[in-house]
């Protein structure tokens, strides 16, 4: 990690004595913030290699990676993006058994080491095991140059961890749920560390990237830990995954976990004034209009994210739509 470590890449990559043709995996923007200059690095070397572009989080995409990787007989995946390349690579090179490197170029999510992929199916949501990645590339010129709403989505996909959390310790209560201390020790002391950082994370800091990038990867290896994501996914990963069923690209993930968190933390009757407060400090939304997704919308998502998928959190068997509609009044999300 560190400004201008893009162009390290191949070497670094050498380090790992992998062989093969790499692969890239990218989508349309990362593609050209930094996948070109990672091709046009290996091709200097007299290093041939491949490139697919995708352009979204699904079983056929990583499908499609596998079997261009087939053809091309790739040694190894090059995953360069946000959360939607990387989960693609890592869930690919998991299937075909090659190692893979994770070269973020926003820091707007905790996929970027994690041993997880995260996928929409119809109705539900796949949390996925696969390999965390052998290295990451993580240059911190260009994830500062990164639009600041990436930053902001990935520092609230990391304060969304307490209320994960809480859902994890009270599903391990309630359901007997396998439970690591350590990693949920992790989860939280990452996402403290960010929030007691909150007034230092300003665009145009090169060091602000430095600092939520690490608390990403910190993030991640809490899950790589736990052998699922629930240190950094919980009822407002729920809810976020229904918005995104709902009012599909209406907001960053990152986004959507931190309004998410607001009103669960509520409903566990925790601070959630804090949790708003951090989220405001960075300049992540709060609200359903900082989302720009409708009152109804919140409260439709919130009373059907329990269904999404069968991970037991403060929703329960659901809340109705009287109470979606005064947890999402109290704390004024809508
Ligand atoms: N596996 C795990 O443990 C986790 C997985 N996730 C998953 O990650 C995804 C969310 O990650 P997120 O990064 O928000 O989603 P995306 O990968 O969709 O990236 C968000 C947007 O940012 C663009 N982008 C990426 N890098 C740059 C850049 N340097 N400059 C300008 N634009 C850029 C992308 O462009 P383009 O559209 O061209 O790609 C896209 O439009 C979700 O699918 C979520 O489920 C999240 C957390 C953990
Ligand atoms: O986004 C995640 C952690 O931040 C993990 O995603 P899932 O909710 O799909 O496990
Ligand atoms: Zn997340």
């Amino acid at each position: 990690m560190g400004h201008g470590v893009l162009s390290e890449t191949v070497d670094a990559i050498s380090e790992l004595h992998l062989h093969g043709v790499p692969l890239v995996v990218t989508s349309p923007t990362p593609n050209d913030v930094a996948g070109k200059r990672v091709v046009a690095q290996f091709e200097e070397e007299g290093i041939a290699v491949e490139t697919v572009v995708i352009k979204e989080a699904s079983f056929a995409s990583v499908q499609r990676v596998i079997e261009v990787a087939r053809e091309v007989d790739a040694g190894y995946l090059v995953g360069v993006g946000g959360g939607k390349a990387i989960d693609i690579a890592k869930m690919a090179s998991d299937e075909i058994k090659r190692g893979f490197v994770s070269i973020p170029t926003a820091a707007s999510h905790d996929g970027i080491v994690s041993g997880r992929g995260s996928v929409p199916e119809k109705n539900t949501r796949h949390s996925v095991a696969a390999e965390p990645p052998l290295a990451v590339v993580a240059d911190t010129e260009i994830l500062a140059d990164a639009p600041w709403r990436l930053t902001t989505a990935g520092c609230a996909d990391i304060i969304s961890n307490y209320t994960a959390v809480k859902d994890w310790r009270l599903a391990n209560r309630l359901q007997n749920v396998e439970y690591s201390g350590y990693s949920a020790a992790l989860a939280e002391m990452t996402a403290e560390m960010l929030v007691d950082n909150a007034e230092s994370i300003k665009p145009g800091l090169e060091e602000s990237a430095w600092v939520v990038t690490k608390a990403l990867v910190s993030s991640g290896v809490a899950m790589s830990i736990a052998g699922s994501s629930r240190p950094a996914s919980g009822a407002e990963h729920l809810f976020s995954h229904q918005l995104d069923r709902i009012a599909p690209g209406a907001a960053l993930h990152g986004h959507q976990v931190g309004v998410g968190s607001i009103i669960t933390e509520y409903l566990h009757g925790g601070n959630w004034q804090g949790i708003r407060d951090a989220l405001a400090t960075i300049g992540a939304p709060t609200t359903a209009d900082g989302l720009e997704i409708d009152g109804k919308t919140v409260v439709e998502a919130l009373t059907t994210a329990h269904e999404i998928r069968d991970r037991y959190t403060i929703l329960g068997n659901g809340m109705n739509e009287a109470a979606a509609i005064e947890a999402a009044t109290t704390t004024n999300v809508i």
